[in-house]
């Protein structure tokens, strides 16, 4: 890769956002019979994304992450409000906004029958200033499959050549889709190596994810998008601490006390948002979520007691992103 901008050049890009997008809405016409329906994928959507910082947009399928990532990319033209990329508006951009800014396609995109090495070298020679080709290939491990064709690859081998080609142009915003899924754990350490390098950088990099472990590690910011708008954003402590949340109580119950969960004290099972508290149980455990204290650690233990029985597990830890995550956007399966 070339070095790091420097001060100077920092100076004149970290002034703005890398990406601005305002009240966006993205309406498709779908044909149904003789006539058509409208699908809002978009519906007034609003974030920011900085350079030299990982922005992380997180919804469940169909929240409309991919629409709003191809309007900011100019290759959807936005219903309704605003993108500003780069200080421009992507949709009517020309060929010099799309060299500052790298794309990583899914594996559709890619040309099954190119070889790797082939097809990089001829996505950075499209470039006026490409990044090291010969060292991106090194640093990602492309180098021992160089020859053989891109349908041949396995997705976590073509997710790599992915991910070389959107940084071929040494771009200063980069939109990277699952970057980390289907990587084995070698492959994910590498690539997460890159990203806290593009960000030293001074590289703005947005990405979509569901592997929210990955996100929670990754993100600077964190913008969780349902229903084609955006429910929650901040940086991942803010999320975390948000409601005030002494965290979760995870309590794994045995097959008799999973019978016996029904007729537990209303104080337990009764417990909802307006208490402060959450109990829910799902499968096979029960999870107490909200502001707490030991007293109902001790009402939970006293309930255990009367059933005779021990736990299968039981743990308190402090509330990750995913249970923010499923806090906002729910657990219902769309
Ligand atoms: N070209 C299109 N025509 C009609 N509907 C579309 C089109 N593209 C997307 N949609 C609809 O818009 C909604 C949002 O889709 P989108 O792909 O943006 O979601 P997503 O958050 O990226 O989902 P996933 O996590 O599954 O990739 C969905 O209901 C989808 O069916």
């Amino acid at each position: 890769m070339t070095p790091p901008p420097s001060p100077q050049d920092s100076a004149t890009t970290n002034t703005a956002a890398a990406l601005e997008v305002c009240n966006l809405q993205m309406e498709f016409k779908v044909a149904a019979g003789r006539g058509h329906h409208s699908v809002k994928a978009v519906n007034g959507l609003s974030f920011q994304a900085a350079h030299g910082q990982v922005t992380a947009l997180l919804g469940p399928n169909g929240a409309g992450k991919t629409t709003t990532l191809e309007c900011a990319q100019g290759l959807l033209k936005p219903t309704g409000g605003s993108v500003r990329l780069l200080g421009e508006n992507p949709w009517n951009a020309g060929p010099a906004l799309r060299a500052r800014a790298g794309v990583m396609l899914q594996d559709g995109g890619l040309p099954q029958s190119a070889r790797p090495g082939e097809f990089l070298k001829h996505i950075s020679s499209m470039y006026r200033r490409p990044a090291d080709m010969q060292e991106l290939m090194d640093t990602l491990g492309i180098n021992s499959y160089l020859k053989t064709p891109l349908r041949r690859l396995s997705g976590g081998q073509k997710q790599r050549v992915a991910l070389a080609a959107a940084l071929a142009g040494d771009p200063e915003v980069v939109f990277l889709d699952e970057p980390s899924a289907g990587l084995d754990p070698q492959s994910r350490a590498v690539v997460f190596d890159l990203i806290a390098q593009l960000k030293q950088r001074g590289t703005a990099v947005v990405l979509t994810t569901h592997l929210l472990d990955d996100a929670q590690r990754l993100a600077d910011h964190v913008v969780i998008v349902d229903r084609g708008t955006v429910r929650r954003s901040g940086t991942v402590a803010e999320l975390i601490a948000g409601d005030d949340t002494t965290g979760v109580l995870r309590v794994g119950l045995t097959a008799r006390q999973r019978d016996l969960w029904e007729e537990a004290p209303p104080s337990l099972t009764g417990a909802g948002p307006e208490s402060g508290v959450q109990v829910e149980m799902h499968q096979e455990e029960v999870t107490v979520t909200g502001t707490f204290g030991p007293q109902l650690l001790e009402e939970i233990t006293t309930w255990l007691a009367t059933t005779g029985e021990l736990p299968t597990s039981m743990t308190l830890q402090p509330r990750t992103l995913e249970d923010v995550f499923l806090a906002v956007a729910g657990r219902e399966i769309r």
